[in-house]
């Protein structure tokens, strides 16, 4: 993938802000890095229920301490680079993620919708590995600033009600990277429900009418899905059963402290 990657192919119809790049890593290359993440040192992971971060620690101040991307992610295969070379990340401040953050789903689990906070340059690369997902975009209800502790997310989405309708629904097949910027990561909120399967619901005849092929289905990028089960499954109505999914979350955090000061405060 060299720097002239044409990354307006892959923007989402109907939205500025989302790219689905289907086969961003080969298969290969995807049986390799699950063989690492699996068998990657766990004390190098700070723990989170379900999560596990890599790449550097965040501290209350919003700034990474150290920058410790493994050897598997930015040398043979170069993910980090082939993320540069998609250009989305010319305008953060080293233009390249210096954060990556792992998360593991067994089937059934997901992610409640939340913000991923002003820390970062407001993008956000994700690739799946291993398993399929659903993604979700939710956004806050106009003027609701009622305490809904049951849609309460995070600090930065703290009391705000949010609409259960998704404004965007994604299929992230095994291997693709969906690029979220802008309004959709600075105004937005995204998550993933905790099924074991995904079933699809087919449009309604009349919404279809002078749709074309992808009109009113539910995912937003049917068009762009690679995999003939996928594939299948959205247009057909069918469903996908989910199987353990790993994704890496490639961020660009902006300020980075020097490590050996902040060592001896
Ligand atoms: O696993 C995913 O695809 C999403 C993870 C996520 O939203 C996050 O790490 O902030
Ligand atoms: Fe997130």
């Amino acid at each position: 993938m060299g720097s002239d990657f044409d990354l307006a192919r892959w923007r989402l119809r109907g939205t500025d802000e989302t790219y689905y790049i289907p086969d961003f890593v080969s298969r290969d290359e995807e049986e390799y890095l699950i063989r690492k993440i699996v068998g990657s040192p766990r004390h190098k992971w700070k723990r989170l229920a379900n999560r596990r971060f890599t790449g550097g620690e965040i501290i209350n101040n919003n700034i990474l301490v150290t920058s410790d991307i493994p050897g598997w992610l930015n040398q043979s295969p170069d993910i980090i680079k082939r993320l540069s070379n998609t250009g989305a990340y010319a305008n953060s401040a080293h233009g390249a993620p210096n954060h990556v953050i792992l998360n593991e789903y067994l089937p059934g689990q997901g992610i409640m919708p939340h913000q991923d906070g002003p820390t970062y340059h407001p993008l956000v690369g994700t690739i799946s590995l291993g398993s399929h997902a659903v993604f979700h975009y939710y956004e806050y209800k106009e003027n609701a600033q009622l305490p809904e502790p049951s849609q309460t997310l995070n600090d930065s989405g703290r009391g705000r009600a949010v609409n259960p309708e998704p404004v965007l629904s994604v299929l992230l097949e095994p291997r693709s990277l969906i690029i979220t910027t802008s309004r959709l990561y600075t105004n937005h909120l995204h998550g993933i429900d905790p099924l074991e399967e995904d079933s699809f619901s087919l449009p309604l005849a009349t919404d279809a009418i002078g749709q074309g092929s992808s009109g009113h289905y539910k995912i937003a990028n049917v068009d762009l899905l690679q995999g003939s089960e996928a594939l299948e499954a959205v247009r057909g109505g069918g469903s996908l059963a989910r199987h353990t999914r790993y994704s890496l979350t490639c961020r660009d955090v902006e300020k980075i402290a020097n490590a050996k000061f902040l060592g001896k405060r």
